[in-house]
C-alpha cells in the first residue's frame, strides 16, 4: 500500500535529475528542501507562485495551482481563461501568451513553475526567460531529450529522462505532488 508521495516518488527519484544555481551540482534531497524553504518564505511574505504550461502540463498547473492554495494556504495563478489565451495568441503571438499577463503581474520575489515535457516549448521558454531576467525564482520541470531550453535558464531544474509524454507527464505528477505535500498544511 502506498501511504504516501514518496513512496511514488522513489521510482522518479531513482532516475530524477536535479541541477540547482548557483552551483548546479545538487542531490535530489537539496534540491527538495531548497524548494521547500523557498515556498515557505514566499507563503509568510505573500508572494506568489505562478504556474504555466501547454495541454496535459496546463491541466497539471491547474490542479498542483489548486492544491497548493487548499492544502498548502501559497498565493498561486494560472493562466487558463480561454479568453484571455486566445486574445493574446490572436493579437499578439503565441509564443508571449504567458510573458504577456507576468509582465503585468509578476515580482522579483514571486516564483515561476514552468512544467513542459519537452521543455522546448516557446511560450514556456520566453515565460522562463522573462522571469529570471526580473529576479523571480524559476523552478523548471522537463523530461525527454537532456539537453533542452528549460533547463539552461532555472534556478532549479528537475528533468526526468521519460521517451514518451504520458511518463513525462506522470513523473511530473509525482514531483509536483512531493513538492505540495512538502508545504501543505493539512493533508486531505
Ligand atoms: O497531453 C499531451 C500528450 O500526452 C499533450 O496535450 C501535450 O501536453 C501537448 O502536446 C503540449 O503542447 C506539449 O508541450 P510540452 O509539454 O512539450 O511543452
Amino acid at each position: 500500500m502506498w501511504n504516501n508521495h514518496t513512496d511514488l516518488l522513489q521510482n522518479c527519484l531513482n532516475s530524477l535529475e536535479v541541477e540547482c544555481k548557483p552551483e548546479f551540482n545538487t542531490t535530489c534531497d537539496q534540491a527538495f528542501e531548497f524548494w521547500k524553504e523557498k515556498t515557505v518564505k514566499l507563503r509568510s511574505n505573500g508572494n506568489i507562485i505562478y504556474l504555466i504550461g501547454n495541454g496535459a502540463s496546463a491541466s497539471m498547473a491547474s490542479h498542483i495551482s489548486a492544491d497548493l492554495a487548499k492544502n498548502a494556504h501559497v498565493h498561486t495563478q494560472v493562466f487558463t481563461d480561454l479568453a484571455l489565451i486566445t486574445a493574446l495568441a490572436n493579437d499578439i503571438s503565441f509564443d508571449q501568451v504567458f510573458v504577456e499577463p507576468l509582465r503585468r503581474r509578476l515580482t522579483p520575489s514571486d516564483m515561476l513553475v514552468a512544467i513542459s515535457s519537452s521543455g522546448n516549448s516557446p511560450n514556456v521558454v520566453n515565460a522562463c526567460r522573462f522571469a529570471s531576467e526580473l529576479g523571480a525564482a524559476v523552478v523548471t520541470l522537463t523530461a525527454m531529450a537532456p539537453a533542452n531550453k528549460m533547463r539552461q535558464i532555472g534556478d532549479l531544474n528537475f528533468w526526468l529522462p521519460a521517451e514518451t509524454y504520458g511518463m513525462a507527464e506522470t513523473g511530473h505528477a509525482c514531483i509536483l505532488h512531493y513538492w505540495m505535500d512538502s508545504v501543505s498544511v493539512n493533508n486531505i
